[in-house]
């Protein structure tokens, strides 16, 4: 593959002659391919099987599905339209439960919709929000970055878990975006990408695009977060998040529990980076849902079959990190502290 034709720059997914644009992450780092589409249901099941993934990225997403569904809509009034949106919304809202940005970038679109008074106002209403919403991603990640780059210091080597980079957002990355903005401040940095089983982001995707970018980056097997803390080769941790609640539970890949555990027991700072739209201050940590995935991912890689038939699987997408274990939560709003009760909600206002 041309790996010259992937840059930070590029764009996971975008809006391009009133069809939705996005690389197949499922085909990397092995081929760029980019697939289009001009039905939401094919965005709904982009989404559903990780062809775009990562929560700022799948938020955009489902704003641009729901682009698509007013342009499919045969509606002749405004009911009617919103009554289609309002199908279209369920469908895609149904596909990934976790990330809180895709309920985020769906309610987004349809306030916005229902101030519209004609058909055409709506339609115009609905594409052009759900741009500003691609190109806003860009700049609050590059925000975030600037943000956190203060926290890591020349010659650091931070590790990162899963891919929260340009390929999880529509560019630039949140964890990713620290890291890069980390080094634009002039700093000397190494990264340490973990393998993220079971459908490897990290190697696949993470390692992938911080290659491209000419990082040195250094890819490890999961098993061995621990062996590389205990042996001083992590000075700091950064990852991104799905939904951060507003007491700091973090909701992020499933594994990142236990590099936060490993990074307290090593006395490593672990920091999250996310957008405030992933910050979700109504729903209390225990009620969470935690996306449960199929057994194949686990079970397999690719076609080769890695374990018996028929063995069960416990196969969740996500888990929760508890606030204790938080060193900071980066935001383009700043960087929150504990205690995050009282920290979290000041984000919000900050200007
Ligand atoms: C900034 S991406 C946030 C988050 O999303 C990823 O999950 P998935 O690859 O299943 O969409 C991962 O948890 C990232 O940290």
């Amino acid at each position: 593959m041309d790996n010259t034709a992937v840059d930070s720059s590029l764009r996971t997914v975008e809006w391009k002659n009133n069809k939705v644009i996005m690389i197949d992450q499922t085909k990397l780092p092995n081929q760029l391919v980019f697939v289009e589409y001009d039905d939401f249901n094919q965005v709904a099941d982009a989404i559903k099987t990780l062809i775009v993934r990562g929560a700022p990225a799948i938020g955009v997403s489902g704003a641009f599905g729901l682009a698509l569904a007013v342009l499919q809509s045969k509606a002749t009034t405004k009911d009617e339209l919103i009554s289609d949106l309002e199908i279209a919304r369920k469908i895609l809202y149904s596909t990934r439960p976790t990330a809180v940005n895709l309920g985020w970038g769906l309610d987004k679109i349809m306030k916005i919709a229902k101030t519209g008074e004609t058909v055409e106002q709506i339609k115009k209403l609905v594409i052009e929000t759900a741009k500003k919403m691609a190109e806003d991603d860009i700049e609050i990640n590059k925000a975030m970055g600037k943000n956190g780059s203060i926290l890591f210091d020349d010659n650091d080597t931070i590790m990162t878990h899963c891919n929260a980079g340009a390929l999880a957002t529509v560019a630039y990355g949140t964890a990713l975006g620290v890291i890069r903005a980390t080094r634009e401040s002039g700093k000397n940095i190494k990264v340490i990408a973990t393998e993220t089983r079971p459908i490897q982001q990290g190697s696949r995707l993470t390692a992938f695009e911080l290659k491209h970018d000419g990082f040195d980056v250094s890819l490890i097997p999961d098993t061995a977060v621990g062996y590389s803390m205990a042996n001083g080769l992590v000075n700091k941790v950064v990852v991104g998040a799905d939904r951060i609640v507003k007491t700091g539970h973090v909701f992020n890949k499933i594994g990142t529990y236990q590099v936060a555990t490993m990074a307290k027991q090593h006395g490593i700072p672990f920091y999250v980076a996310a957008p405030l739209s992933t910050i979700d201050l109504e729903t209390k940590a225990e009620d969470v849902i935690i996306e449960m995935r199929k057994g194949n991912e686990v079970t397999g890689i690719g076609d080769k079959k890695t374990a018996p038939d028929d063995i069960n699987v416990i196969n969740p997408a996500f888990d929760m990190t508890p606030p204790e274990l938080i060193s900071g939560i980066i935001t383009e709003k700043g960087v929150a502290r504990a205690p995050y009760e009282e920290s979290i909600p000041k984000l919000f206002q900050a200007n």
